[in-house]
């Protein structure tokens, strides 16, 4: 059994000056991955420090500071490090709470590659872990007023375990009856430039005027609590998305008529007549797109409401399904307090340093990687967990 590398970094540090004081007191773990060895940690226990990542360039003998992409993890008092597949740290958290305890920073994945070389500097990123996957997202397009939001309103009531709506950021003013972090995240245009230029949304358009984007955390969000993601965006952003990892079902709602669509937005009674122009103008555009593109798995026409959610629920495979009233299961791990980590193979065992008989929040437990998904810059899902009652029983393989 091989323990992980954590090793101090006064004992990688002899040697070297550097101007990063990784002397003072913190805590620090180095991992190496090729000719370069990679120091997570911090620098003092305060609560104001956070967790940072340094590089040593053995080749050039030199420190570099990376661009770290990504939500980053707390700081908590310990953390122990396992390389997988020489491209990204598996990070286990001693002392956090079971839906954070596990991280990956990702050093040299296709898509920390692909950041580096847009970038032109060394870059590292990273994401959560998750045990379980997410279902498939839904896209949902189509012109204004045609009845986007009411189609989705319904599915999320008839089915509110099931489904959770994707927050979207905008910089266009709310509706009287619009909430701010519910029904859009309304913010101003510099501040969402600087996070879409920090890789935070998954996609942006610009749409009547307006910027409106999907935030990588606004998806994953309701994927954590268990639930498929509905989003309700544009065509273009629905191209981008289409051209973007997020594996996504696609679907496109048409108005039986330009005239019928006019008189929806008109009746709904939100927009001046100057935004109505503007949206009815934009809505040939969108519908010619929307048919002829190839960007959509599905059309459903919004001729009657009632059919069109049944089309919808059909396709959606909810044709005759009686909505269920379980919440989903919360999918934390509990990791024993004082643990050892080791990896064989592709599982990694976290050995209770201390176990008790009968309790279960000491128990060892492994975790099976063989089925990891995702990663940076959303989530790292598939992680599976098997509890170990006792370390003196069989360890399933790993001894
Ligand atoms: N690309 C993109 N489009 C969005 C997003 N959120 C909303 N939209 C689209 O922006 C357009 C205008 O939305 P909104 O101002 O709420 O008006 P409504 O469609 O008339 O209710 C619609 O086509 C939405 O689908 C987003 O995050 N990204
Ligand atoms: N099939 C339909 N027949 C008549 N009115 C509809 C239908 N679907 C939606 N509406 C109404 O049309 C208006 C626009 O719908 P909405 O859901 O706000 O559109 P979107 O989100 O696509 O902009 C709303 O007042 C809604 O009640």
């Amino acid at each position: 059994m091989g323990e992980a590398p954590a090793l101090c970094v006064e004992d990688l540090q002899e040697g070297f000056s550097n101007g990063f004081g990784l002397r003072s007191k913190g805590f620090k773990t180095s991992t190496d991955v090729g000719d370069k060895t990679f120091v997570i940690g911090c620098n003092n226990n305060d609560s104001a420090s956070s967790l940072e990542v340094h590089i040593y360039d053995k080749s050039r003998g030199k420190w570099v500071i990376p661009t770290v992409l990504g939500t980053k993890p707390k700081l908590y008092e310990g953390y122990s490090t396992v390389l997988l597949n020489g491209d990204r740290i598996m990070i286990i958290i001693k002392g956090s709470t079971p839906d954070d305890c596990i991280w990956f920073l990702e050093v040299d994945t296709e898509y920390v590659k692909q950041q580096k070389e847009a970038s032109g500097t060394e870059v590292v990123a990273w994401s959560k872990g998750m045990r379980g996957d997410a279902e498939k997202p839904v896209v949902i397009s189509g012109p204004s007023g045609v009845g986007k939001g009411t189609l989705i309103n319904m599915l999320v009531k008839e089915f509110p375990y099931m489904f959770g709506f994707s927050v979207s950021h905008t910089t266009r003013a709310p509706r009287s009856m619009e909430k701010n972090g519910v029904h859009y995240h309304f913010t101003e245009r510099s501040i969402m430039e600087k996070d879409i230029k920090d890789g935070k949304f998954l996609e942006f358009a610009s749409v009547h005027g307006n910027l409106y984007g999907t935030s990588i955390e606004a998806v994953e969000a309701v994927a954590d609590s268990g639930k498929r993601c509905i989003l309700d965006i544009d065509v273009q952003g629905a191209k981008s998305v289409r051209a973007s990892s997020l594996d996504a079902l696609f679907i496109f709602i048409s108005p039986p008529s330009m005239r019928e669509l006019e008189e929806r937005l008109r009746l709904r009674g939100t927009e001046t007549e100057e935004q109505v122009q503007k949206r009815l103008r934009n809505a040939e555009a969108e519908i010619e797109q929307g048919k002829t593109s190839g960007i959509f798995d599905h059309i459903l026409c919004n001729d009657n409401l009632e059919k069109c959610y049944e089309n919808l629920k059909k396709l959606l495979g909810l044709e005759g399904s009686a909505p269920t009233n379980t919440k989903p299961s919360p999918k934390g791990i509990d990791l024993p307090p004082n643990h050892l980590v080791s990896k064989i193979d592709n599982k990694i065992l976290i050995k209770n340093e201390t176990p008790e008989p009968g309790n279960a929040s000491k128990n060892s437990v492994v975790l099976d990687i063989s089925s990891l998904k995702g990663g940076a810059p959303g989530r790292t899902r598939g992680l599976k967990i098997n509890v170990i009652d006792s370390f003196s029983e069989s360890l399933n393989g790993i001894h």
